[in-house]
């Protein structure tokens, strides 16, 4: 929608979480991974952005929940404006309001995002997923130029650009054009919802570009990994999503994320990026799931926890969580509402484990203008 020659659009593009995980790139600059992995999104947890073109030269900024990001200090936001320029280049009809063809453009980018930023919840996932929608948008891009703009801007990004179970593709080709995220074919499995616990808001130590450098270059189990494990469970993931069979989904799920950790600690020098609190996490669903598999948990680089249930085992999972982990009761009051169920919990007594922070989510829904 032109406006003295801007163009603006806002979209609101959800995190995904990998349930097969990508940990290493083959190439660093166009961010292409080793291998294929697989998600889904987790529609309330959103990056709500705004991005303007403006016609003229001008420097590009980039604000995040109010704060301007210093884009000297991240490179990734001028690749992704600079790539989205190359391609408003190459289109003859592009002209401004007045009808006057303009060749120099700056960006200005605009989000909120209702979740922490950079602490193992793949904010940047959602956040340069909406960059590039924003642009794709602007710019009537097609969707596997607008997942490369994702991409080159974090790799899991380019899973966010769809609503269902998305396949990202690792591709051979060494220019990464056969490197794409697709829907797969699945109608959308409703009755998944994920809780997230958080931990630990804080900024992690080892970002994800440069823990699965440190994995590529040093780990002896992820060359097994990438060849022998990934393709089998991206296959088993796909099979139990469109038959409904949560058994299988949660145990393949689970055996990636800890998969995934394990060969971060067999880095040279180790990764650990769980926590007391994550293991804790972890025993309660072992336990949760003693007589049938009811529950999986998942992680990504930090010890925030993932958990995904059916909506039928949601309430119950709540009240297994809340036996040894406290829980801010506002939190607990929007999960009732949520489930449209009623929890009686006491948040008298202390418990050893606090988390800061529940969300309860449905999963699979897409990005919204
Ligand atoms: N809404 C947003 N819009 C644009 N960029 C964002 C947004 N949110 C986060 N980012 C970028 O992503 C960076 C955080 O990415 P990082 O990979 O360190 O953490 P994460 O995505 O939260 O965790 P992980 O990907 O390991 O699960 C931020 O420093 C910022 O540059
Ligand atoms: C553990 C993960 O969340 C890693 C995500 O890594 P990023 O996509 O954040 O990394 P870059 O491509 O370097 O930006 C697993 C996953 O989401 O698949």
């Amino acid at each position: 929608m032109p406006q003295n020659g801007i163009e603006s659009v806002t979209v609101r593009v959800p995190m995904n979480i990998a349930l097969v995980k990508y940990w290493g790139k083959r190439d660093e600059k166009l961010i292409l991974p080793l291998n294929d992995s697989i998600s889904l999104t987790v529609d309330k947890l959103t990056a709500e952005t705004t991005v303007r073109m403006i016609p003229g030269v001008g420097k590009n900024t980039v604000e995040i929940n109010g704060k301007q990001v210093e884009l000297n200090s991240n490179k990734r936001y001028e690749t992704v404006f600079e790539e989205a320029l190359r391609l408003q280049r190459k289109r003859k009809d592009h002209s401004d309001s007045n009808g006057n063809q303009s060749v120099f453009y700056h960006f200005e980018v605009i989000s909120k995002t209702n979740f922490p930023v950079a602490a193992g919840l793949a904010s940047s996932a959602a956040g340069f997923a909406a960059i590039a929608l924003g642009i794709q948008r602007l710019l009537n891009l097609d969707d596997v130029q607008a997942n490369r703009l994702a991409r080159i801007g974090s790799g899991s990004a380019c899973r966010s650009m769809f609503g269902g179970l998305v396949h990202w593709k690792k591709g051979e080709k060494e220019d990464g054009s056969d490197c794409v995220a697709v829907k797969t074919d699945e109608s959308n499995w409703t009755d998944l919802y994920c809780i997230i616990l958080v931990f630990n808001d804080g900024r992690k130590k080892v970002g994800s570009s440069e823990g699965m450098k440190r994995t590529r270059e040093t780990s002896t189990l992820l060359k097994y990994r990438i060849e022998s494990i990934v393709p089998k469970r991206i296959e088993q993931i796909k099979e139990a999503y469109s038959n409904r069979n949560f058994e299988t989904l949660a145990h393949v799920i689970m055996a990636d994320s800890n998969q995934f950790h394990a060969v971060c600690l067999d880095s040279v020098p180790p990764i650990r990026y769980l926590n007391d609190a994550s293991w804790q996490l972890i025993e309660i669903i072992e336990k949760f799931n003693e007589n049938e598999t009811r529950a999986a948990y998942t992680f990504d680089a930090g010890p925030n926890a993932c958990v995904i249930v059916q909506k039928k085992d949601a309430k119950s999972l709540i009240y297994s969580l809340l036996q040894s982990i406290e829980i801010p009761s506002e939190d607990l009051k929007s999960a009732e509402e949520e489930l449209k169920e009623s929890f009686e919990f006491s948040t008298e007594t202390p418990k050893s484990t606090v988390c800061s922070k529940l969300v309860i989510s449905p999963m699979g829904g897409g990005p919204q203008d």
